[in-house]
């Protein structure tokens, strides 16, 4: 079978009532259809499910439309157990085991952490358990936001690798424009490459309680199909249909994935790692690094901005824009010391193996 390992989201929209509250019958609903499609496919799944905030709020009788950000963080910590102990029941009557993984943008831009929470996923997916993900909302500040669980769902693609990443939203995928407000909008039904006129389509949340709407699941659409996984925006009312969602044209939006052009440590250096600093670097640098695939060599430097140590992530720039981004052999300070003393070392700043160059003017990191 062609699915081995499929990432499946669910979203809030998806999940609560039209108070924005959880509503368990819905989440039956989403395990059934899980369960059916392991049975059909025998894929490993790996679910990420909104709905904490929505179960938080129907404990505490809270408004979401008056709620500040730590209510929102509080709701979210106290809806996040009910949220797994309803996945438990549900999953319990399958004899499913589940897990439990939170995560925030730092377990996922720092590389030891990543490669530990990859080792934990290959772990859980061998042993046939589903892992359930929801960002770590009660913990994130800005910072270390991801902030939708569509980014989300895309970084979980990268990490296990899936094969297919299915977003299930309150619309039958991707539309000429919002269905909400225009009502001649059409379903596309598929997208062979993602450039700006699809994106242009993107609206925000339909809802109140939906987070990013088309614009957050078409950048992760970008992100994992650029990385040679398949993808799909479809309605939760076509869940029980996973594997047609996967392999025809009846329901929803089909993204094809084009043929990965980096390997696994060089996709998590362009989407998943944090940049804490940049160089600036001139046109000669720029074009042995476009045309010749040469490393990044002092001479070619510029000027350095940020505080960053040897073997942190940083951007390089040339002429204003961001053109890739890799892991320094110098911290900041010596690259500055090096600059004042207009040293014409050859030192190599970023080694070729660990750069990576956005040559695709749509999918630069955030
Ligand atoms: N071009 C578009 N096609 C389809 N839906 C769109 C489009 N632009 C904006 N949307 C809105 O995106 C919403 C889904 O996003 P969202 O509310 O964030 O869902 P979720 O909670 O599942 O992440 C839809 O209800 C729709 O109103
Ligand atoms: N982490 C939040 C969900 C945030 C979110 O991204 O929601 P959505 O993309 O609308 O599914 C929660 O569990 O309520």
């Amino acid at each position: 079978m062609r699915w081995k390992r499929v990432v499946v989201k669910v979203g809030t929209s998806s999940l609560t009532d039209e108070q924005g509250i959880l509503n368990p019958a819905k989440l039956q609903h989403v395990v059934d259809a899980l369960m059916r499609f392991k049975r059909e496919s025998n894929a490993r799944i790996v679910l990420v499910s909104s709905g904490a905030v929505g179960a938080g709020l129907g404990i505490l009788g809270w408004s979401r439309s008056t709620m500040t950000m730590p209510e929102k963080q509080a709701a979210a910590a106290v809806g996040q157990g009910k949220l797994l102990s309803l996945y438990q029941t549900q999953f319990d009557r399958y004899g499913q085991h589940i897990a439990q993984i939170l995560l925030t943008r730092s377990d996922l831009d720092d590389r030891r952490r990543y490669l530990h929470v990859r080792n934990t996923f290959e772990t859980l997916l061998t042993h046939h358990v589903i892992p359930i993900v929801n960002e770590n909302d009660s913990v994130s500040v800005d910072e270390i936001r991801l902030g939708d669980n569509d980014s989300l769902a895309a970084q979980v693609s990268l990490l296990t690798e899936a094969d297919a990443m299915v977003l299930l939203t309150d619309c039958d995928g991707l539309y000429t424009s919002d269905p909400r407000i225009d009502s001649r909008a059409e379903r596309i039904a598929r997208v062979d490459r993602i450039d700006k006129y699809i994106l242009m389509r993107a609206g925000q949340a339909g809802s109140t309680s939906g987070t990013g709407g088309m614009k957050t699941k078409l950048a992760a659409a970008q992100i994992v199909t650029s990385a040679g996984i398949e993808a799909v925006i479809a309605d939760i009312r076509h869940a029980d249909h996973l594997l047609e969602l996967l392999t025809s044209d009846q329901f929803g939006t089909r993204f094809s994935s084009q043929s990965p052009s980096l390997d696994a440590k060089r996709a998590w250096l362009k989407h998943s790692s944090r940049s804490m600093g940049r160089v600036d670097i001139d046109q000669g640098a720029r074009d042995a690094l476009i045309h010749k695939k040469a490393s990044l060599l002092m001479p070619g430097i510029l000027c350095v901005e940020g505080n960053f140590e040897t073997g942190a992530v940083i951007d390089v720039r040339a002429g204003g824009k961001p053109i890739g981004r890799g892991r320094t052999n110098y911290a900041a300070r010596d690259i500055a010391l090096l600059l004042e003393r207009k040293s014409s070392a050859q030192v190599e700043v970023i080694h070729r193996n660990h750069l990576v160059l956005f040559t695709d003017e749509w999918s630069e990191p955030q």
